[in-house]
């Protein structure tokens, strides 16, 4: 049976709008962090993290150059704080730079446990992926 009480209600429907944590950059994937994807510690593993990251830059890559790309650098990877099996993470990705065949693309990416409304930052790099043609090589990023 519904919930009609209004305030309570109302409180629901502001947990579960799952707003956005910052201001900039696409709102690129947002994810569980399950028992499979931990480190022997019982936190979750940062290869797990960075693939999603590589996800998420690869997928902005991949509008912006429209064909296929690959990561080259990976650069000023910070973890500041672990994640825990359970949270929220979410990933933001912003473009910073488009050369002639490479392009730059900051990930943010932050975790919130379940049962807090509140989550925080705590990872961020950024990701440089080149343009390929079919055969591997470089190649041009179109203009439009
Ligand atoms: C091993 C893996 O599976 S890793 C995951 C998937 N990634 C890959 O497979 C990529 C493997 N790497 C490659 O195939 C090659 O390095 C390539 C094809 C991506 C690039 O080859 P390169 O000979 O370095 O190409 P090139 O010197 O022309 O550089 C291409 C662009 O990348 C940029 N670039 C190359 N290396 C780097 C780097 N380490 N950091 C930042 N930018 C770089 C260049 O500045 C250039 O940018 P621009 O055209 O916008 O000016």
């Amino acid at each position: 049976m519904l919930n009609t009480e209004t305030g309570k209600l109302a409180l629901a429907q502001q947990f579960s709008a799952h707003g956005r944590q910052q201001e900039d950059g696409v709102l690129a994937i947002r994810a569980i962090a399950m028992p499979a994807d931990t480190n022997p510690a019982g936190d979750i593993f940062g290869g797990w993290l960075m693939s999603q990251m590589d996800l998420a830059a690869g997928n902005m890559a991949g509008r912006v150059s429209q064909g296929r790309s690959a990561t080259v650098a990976v650069e000023a990877m910070q973890f500041l704080h672990p994640v825990k099996v359970g949270d929220e993470v979410t990933l933001y990705a912003s473009l910073k730079m488009v050369g002639r065949t490479s392009m730059r693309v900051h990930v943010d990416v932050w975790a919130r446990n379940r049962f807090a409304k509140e989550g925080q930052k705590v990872t961020n790099a950024d990701f440089v992926f080149v343009a390929l043609d079919e055969d591997g090589n470089p190649r041009e990023i179109p203009a439009t």
